[in-house]
């Protein structure tokens, strides 16, 4: 008899607010019809990445699915690396920012179906302050504004919405910022400082609109100011930002150091503040299922 095969479902119950019942119990039918072995995991916010990888090393997944926000996919990423184990993505995060980026559907089913067919891109993965980054990290308001909403009680896209207020009269912006990339140490001053795989926030902003997330490289993104134009144009997935807003340099590795301590996020998780911040390529790539018709 042939053995079959396990698919694991890794699951953040509280990610966007939501119920989770209605995936996992999809999740399970859905994969035991074609034969796979269903297994999930739900997240509990502590240990979460040392029982995942034991888990991982007793079942010897086929493939795991992730269904939460960034911060869920990232710490998952982060255990499967060096594994050569792919995903597959069931978004159920307030913003999901990469599965944004990588055109994915709304309905489940379409998404079960896409994770269990062979198209996949292999996703470049940046060392961020020692922690893998998948999507976009940033210092300055974005962070803040993640940092202010992780510590509100409303969550989903409002909770964000009702933050950006108080984030932006912020005194801490603009900030001063000392940067080294490509083997050059320049000085600049800005808003938010990103360092991004992808194109897109999970609000829909393309932000980096010339980034590959399967390139060997990454760009540094320097907002200098707030530009309600250049804001919109980024909503509207405009290629042709104006310098004066946003400089961009493309690099594999970069090292950014401020006076003052700044907000850090790494795909969507506030990680406090910091005055150094060392980003780089990891060689290492994590193979991630997309749509048949998505253009790598
Ligand atoms: N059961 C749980 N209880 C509380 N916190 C949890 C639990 N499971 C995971 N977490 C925490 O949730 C965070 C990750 O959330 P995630 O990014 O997936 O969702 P989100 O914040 O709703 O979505 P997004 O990042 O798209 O805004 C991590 O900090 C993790 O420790």
């Amino acid at each position: 008899m042939k053995t079959q095969k396990t698919i694991l479902l890794v699951i953040n119950p509280i990610a966007g607010g939501t119920d989770k019942k209605p995936i996992i119990n999809r999740f399970k039918t859905f994969v035991t019809e074609k034969n796979y072995v269903a297994e999930v995991y739900e997240t509990t916010g502590e240990g979460d990445q040392k029982a995942i990888k034991d888990l991982v090393d007793r079942i010897n997944p086929d493939r795991v699915f992730i269904s939460g926000g960034d911060g869920t996919i990232r710490e998952v990423a982060d255990v499967l690396k060096e594994k050569d184990i792919k995903i597959a993505l069931l978004p159920s995060g307030s913003a999901n920012g990469l599965a944004e980026n990588l055109n994915l559907p709304e309905e489940l089913d379409e998404q079960l179906n896409i994770g269990l067919a062979d198209h996949f891109m292999e996703l470049d993965t940046i060392d961020v302050n020692g922690l893998s980054c998948l999507h976009i990290a940033d210092i300055g308001v974005n962070a803040q504004l993640i940092k202010n909403y992780e510590q509100s009680e409303i969550r989903g896209k409002f909770g964000y919405l009702l933050q950006a207020f108080p984030t932006l009269v912020s005194s801490k912006f603009p900030f001063e910022v000392s940067l080294t990339v490509n083997g050059e140490t320049m000085e600049k001053e800005g808003i938010l400082v990103a360092i991004a795989n992808a194109n897109k926030f999970g609000t829909g902003a393309n932000i980096n609109p010339q980034g590959k997330m399967n390139d060997g490289k990454f760009e540094v993104l320097i907002f200098k100011n707030f530009s309600i134009t250049e804001i919109l144009k980024t909503f509207y997935g405009s290629t042709n930002l104006d310098p004066d807003f946003v400089e961009v340099i493309c690099c594999t590795e970069v090292e950014l150091k401020t006076g003052k301590p700044i907000a850090l996020q790494v795909d969507g998780e506030y990680l406090g503040e910091e005055t150094t911040v060392k980003a780089s390529m990891n060689p290492h790539k994590i193979a991630v299922a997309v749509p048949a018709d998505y253009k790598l």
